[in-house]
């Protein structure tokens, strides 16, 4: 089976992409992740992304990980991003 860990850093990584499109640069603030089914080592799986709303410099992102047909649900999140200054990253 794949570890937590891992699945959230694949998440991370797709709805941080989503929201840089969307937003410019983000840091991500809060990661909420429902793990309803295991990922068994190896398998393929499907990782889709959707705009929930933007406020102000807040980007709400939503993603679920399925298998490749998209009957099987294996994860879903909800991820909230802020945009950021370049000053912020350098402890501005
Ligand atoms: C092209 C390929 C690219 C490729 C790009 C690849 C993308 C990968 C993306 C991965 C990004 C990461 O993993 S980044 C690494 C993990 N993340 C971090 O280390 C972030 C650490 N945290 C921080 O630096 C900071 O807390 C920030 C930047 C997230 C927010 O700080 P801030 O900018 O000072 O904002 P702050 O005033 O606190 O909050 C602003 C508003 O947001 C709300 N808010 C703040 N945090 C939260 C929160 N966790 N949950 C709910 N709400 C929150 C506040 O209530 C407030 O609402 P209101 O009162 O205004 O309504």
């Amino acid at each position: 089976m794949s570890m937590g860990g891992a699945i959230a850093t694949m998440i991370d990584t797709v709805t941080g992409t989503h929201a840089t499109f969307l937003s410019g640069p983000v840091m991500t603030a809060n990661l909420n992740i429902n793990y309803r089914r295991p990922i068994p080592l190896g398998s393929t799986v499907l990782l889709e992304s959707s705009l929930e709303k933007k406020e102000g410099r807040k980007t709400f992102i939503t993603c679920r990980v399925t298998s490749t047909d998209g009957s099987k649900l294996h994860t879903e999140t909800s991820a909230l991003f802020l945009s950021i200054t370049a000053s912020h990253l350098l402890g501005g």
